[in-house]
C-alpha cells in the first residue's frame, strides 16, 4: 500500500467537523485521484475536552499548535481556525518547513495574501485558499483557470451568505433583524464575532481578493469602499417591493481601461436581476468577461460541508502536485499596477428616501440641487407622513457620478426644509 499523505488540521469547528467528514466519507474517491490513501494526523483546537459534531480519535487533539506545524511527518496543514496575526505566523512557520497550505481565512488572505504566497513560491509550496470566497463555489479557481485566457471587467456578486440569510428573512417574513442574525448564528454561518458579516468587512474582504486575482492588480482591503446592511430598514425594503427592487449585499469589482473600483454595499436590483433570486445563505457571483461575456456561478456560501467541500478539494489540488513533483509553481504576481479610480469617476444609479417638510416650493428646492448636477430621476414617490407636516419623497435618480451624488446628499442635508435623510442605496442591475 502507497505511504498515506498526512495532513494537520488547525480547527475542528463548523469548517473543520466538516473537512473530517469529507476526508473520510470520500477516501474512496480521493485514493482514486490522487494513487495514495490521505489521513488526518494532528488536529488543532482550544478545548479537547468539547463535545464534537463529528466523532474523532481523542489522541489526535491537541492545544499544542507546534505538535502540529513542527510534526516532520506531516505534508498539509489545513487551517480552519480563523484569526490573522498569530494564524500568520503559524501559517508562515509551515510553509518554511515546506508544508502545503490549504486555508479557508479570508480574514487573513485580504490582508497578508501576497505576503504568504510570496512565502509559499519561495519555498516550492502550495497556498490555495478557494473556501475563503464564496464557501462551496469554486469561483477562485474558474477565475484563474477557466477565464485564464479572457480580460475580465466586472465581479458583481453576493458573497457573505450571513448577510444574505438576514436580508432573505427580513424581506420574505418580515423577521426581525435579531433574531433573523441568531438564526445564522446557530446555523454556522455567521463569522465568530459577526460584527465582520453585518457590516460588511468579510464581504470586503472577499471582493478584495476577487478583484486581486480577477484583475491581476495588488488590491488592498483598504481600497474596498464598505458599508454593511445594520442601517436597512423594513420600510426600506417594502419601498424595495413596491418599485420592484430587491435589496442585497452587493460587491462589485469594476475595471475601465485600467481603472478599478470595489465596493460592498446595501443595493436594489431589478426582482429580474439573477442575483436577486439568490436567497438565504446562498452566494453568487457575476463575472463579466470581454471574450466569455456574462458567466454566473451560484452555490451555497457558508456552511460545514459546502466549505469543506472547496477546502477538500483544494487538498486534492495539492496531493496531485505532489505525486507531480510540481507544487508551489503556481503563484502569478499581479501583472498590473494598481489605479483606483475617483469618485468622480464612480457612476451608479441610487435611492434616496428623505422627509421633507410640506411646504410649497419644497419639491422644486430639492429637483434644482440634483439638475444643477446634471443628475435626473427615474421614479418618485410622494407620500405624506404621519408626522405632522412632513412629507416623503423617493427618489430613484438616473447615472450619477458618485462625487456629485455626496454633494448633493450633503446640500440636501443643509436645506431648512429637508428635516431628514432616511436612507440612501445604489441601484444597479442596469447595464451601462
Ligand atoms: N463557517 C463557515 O460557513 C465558513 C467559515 N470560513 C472560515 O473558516 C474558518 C473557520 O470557521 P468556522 O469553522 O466557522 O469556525 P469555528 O469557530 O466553528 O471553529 C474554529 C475552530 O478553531 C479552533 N480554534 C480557534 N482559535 C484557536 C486557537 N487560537 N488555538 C487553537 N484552536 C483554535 C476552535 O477550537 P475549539 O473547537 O476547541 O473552540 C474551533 O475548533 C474561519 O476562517 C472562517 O472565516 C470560510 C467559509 C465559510
Ligand atoms: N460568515 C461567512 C462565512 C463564509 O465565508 C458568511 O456568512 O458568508
Ligand atoms: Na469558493
Amino acid at each position: 500500500m502507497e505511504k498515506p499523505i498526512l495532513v494537520g488540521l488547525l480547527g475542528l469547528g463548523t469548517v473543520g467537523s466538516g473537512v473530517v467528514k469529507i476526508i473520510e466519507n470520500h477516501q474512496e474517491k480521493l485514493m482514486h485521484q490522487v494513487g495514495c490513501p490521505v489521513k488526518v494526523k494532528k488536529i488543532l483546537v482550544r478545548d479537547v475536552q468539547k463535545p464534537r459534531d463529528v466523532a474523532v480519535d481523542p489522541s489526535l487533539l491537541t492545544t499544542s499548535a507546534a505538535e502540529v506545524i513542527d510534526d516532520p511527518d506531516i505534508d498539509v496543514i489545513i487551517e480552519v481556525m480563523g484569526g490573522i496575526e498569530e494564524t500568520k505566523e503559524l501559517l508562515l512557520r509551515a510553509l518554511r518547513q515546506g508544508k502545503h497550505v490549504v486555508t479557508a481565512n479570508k480574514d487573513l488572505m485580504a490582508v497578508y495574501g501576497s505576503e504568504l504566497l510570496r512565502v509559499a513560491a519561495e519555498y516550492r509550496c502550495d497556498l490555495f485558499y478557494e473556501a475563503s470566497v464564496a464557501g462551496g463555489i469554486p469561483i477562485l479557481r474558474s477565475l484563474v483557470d477557466g477565464l485564464a485566457s479572457d480580460r475580465i471587467t466586472k465581479l458583481m456578486g453576493i458573497v457573505n451568505g450571513t448577510t444574505n440569510y438576514i436580508l432573505t428573512k427580513m424581506s420574505q417574513n418580515g423577521a426581525s433583524y435579531e433574531d433573523v442574525l441568531a438564526e445564522a448564528q446557530a446555523l454556522g454561518f455567521a463569522e465568530a464575532d459577526p460584527t465582520s458579516d453585518v457590516e460588511g468587512l468579510d464581504a470586503a474582504r472577499k471582493m478584495a481578493i476577487l478583484a486581486r486575482l480577477g484583475f491581476s492588480m495588488d488590491i488592498d482591503l483598504d481600497d474596498v469602499q464598505v458599508k454593511g446592511i445594520t442601517q436597512v430598514t423594513e420600510e426600506d425594503l417594502n419601498y424595495g417591493k413596491r418599485l420592484g427592487y430587491t435589496m442585497k449585499l452587493i460587491g462589485i469589482a469594476q475595471r475601465d481601461g485600467q481603472k478599478v473600483e470595489v465596493s460592498v454595499q446595501p443595493t436594489f436590483l431589478p426582482d429580474s436581476h439573477p442575483l436577486a433570486s439568490v436567497h438565504n445563505e446562498y452566494n453568487a457571483v457575476y463575472v463579466y468577461g470581454e471574450a466569455v461575456g456574462e458567466t454566473m456561478f451560484y452555490g451555497p456560501g457558508a456552511g460545514s460541508l459546502p466549505t469543506a467541500t472547496a477546502v477538500v478539494s483544494d487538498l486534492v489540488a495539492v496531493m496531485k502536485n505532489m505525486r507531480l513533483g510540481v507544487n508551489g509553481r503556481y503563484a502569478v504576481a499581479p501583472q498590473y499596477e494598481k489605479q483606483l479610480k475617483t469618485p468622480a469617476e464612480i457612476f451608479s444609479k441610487y435611492f434616496l428616501r428623505i422627509h421633507v417638510k410640506d411646504q410649497v416650493g419644497a419639491f422644486a428646492k430639492i429637483t434644482t440641487l440634483f439638475s444643477e448636477r446634471g443628475v435626473s430621476f427615474e421614479k418618485i414617490l410622494q407620500l405624506p407622513l404621519k408626522e405632522d407636516g412632513l412629507a416623503e419623497i423617493v427618489i430613484v435618480t438616473h447615472d450619477a457620478s458618485q462625487q456629485d451624488y455626496e454633494d448633493i446628499l450633503q446640500q440636501l442635508g443643509d436645506l431648512e426644509i429637508v428635516e431628514r435623510v432616511q436612507s440612501s442605496y445604489r441601484v444597479e442591475g442596469e447595464k451601462r
